[in-house]
């Protein structure tokens, strides 16, 4: 069960900036409520945070769907975001209590494992001030340019061994996020790369391809499948 930041006394906290309009999504509402096989992707996202984290929860939604939101989630404190996603934490850990260990998780990822979770908080809490999960990149990547035309043109292929596509929930000591988010100038997609920007380690653990960030209709329709076959197979086996 999970509890308020103020009154928990959480040793960690999952802020889940969930207050973007999904616009690459195209659904008529904010894409944190979009239903996702019977329940929002919202409450998918915060049943899916295991319990033995122990963790308190804050979700950030946009300013008008606030008290539905606390409606849908009973014991998580509910805020409104920013304009940017980063607004959008920064609203996440004002809220967030004293908890020492912060993680930010996007609502945009509902099915993420709990051993991704796990692995996150064991490496922060053994002293990394910065944990991303990732996985290693499938294609080959190719840096472009554009030619007279306007065309785009190969400059380079990229060492796809040296990379990896990074997930949430990314992990941090407060005093960690706290520095990345004191400087947000210029562009960051994620809070890792706030971090890096301060001088911060940051360090990778593995991540899970159900970790899967819905941001396109595609992506909906393979999330909306899995969670189908998931409740299909559960139904089978009972
Ligand atoms: N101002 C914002 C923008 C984004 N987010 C959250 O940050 C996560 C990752 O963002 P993304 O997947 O890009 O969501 P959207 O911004 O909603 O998508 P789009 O760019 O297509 O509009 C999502 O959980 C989203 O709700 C947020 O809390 N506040
Ligand atoms: C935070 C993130 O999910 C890590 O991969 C990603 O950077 C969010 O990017 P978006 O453009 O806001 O979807």
């Amino acid at each position: 069960m999970t509890t308020s930041p103020e009154d928990s006394g959480a040793e960690v906290c999952v802020i889940i900036p969930a207050a973007g309009s999904g616009t690459r999504l195209g659904e008529p509402v904010p894409k944190a409520f979009v239903d996702l096989g019977g329940a929002t992707i919202i409450e998918r996202c915060v049943d899916n945070i295991p319990d033995s984290l122990g963790a308190s929860i804050v979700v950030v939604v946009p300013a008008d769907l606030v008290e539905r939101a606390r409606e849908l989630l009973p014991g998580v404190v509910v805020v409104s975001g920013g304009a940017h996603r980063s607004d959008s934490v920064r609203a996440g850990i004002a809220a967030a209590g004293t908890a020492r260990i912060l993680l930010v998780h996007d609502a945009a990822r509902p099915l993420t494992p709990a051993h991704v979770f796990t692995s996150v908080v064991e490496a922060v809490a053994a002293g990394h001030p910065a944990v991303v999960p990732g996985v290693p990149v499938v294609d080959t990547l190719k840096q472009v340019t554009s030619d007279a035309s306007g065309l785009e043109l190969v400059a380079r292929t990229v060492d796809r061994e040296e990379l990896r596509a990074v997930q949430t929930p990314q992990g941090f000591t407060r005093d960690a996020l706290l520095r990345a988010h004191t400087d947000d100038s210029g562009l960051a997609t994620d809070d890792a790369g706030l971090a890096e920007r301060c001088g911060i380690p940051v360090h990778i653990v593995p991540g899970d391809p159900l970790a899967m960030k819905i941001t396109t209709p595609w992506d909906l329709r393979i999330i909306r499948d899995v969670v189908g076959e998931t409740a299909a197979d559960a139904e089978a086996r009972s």
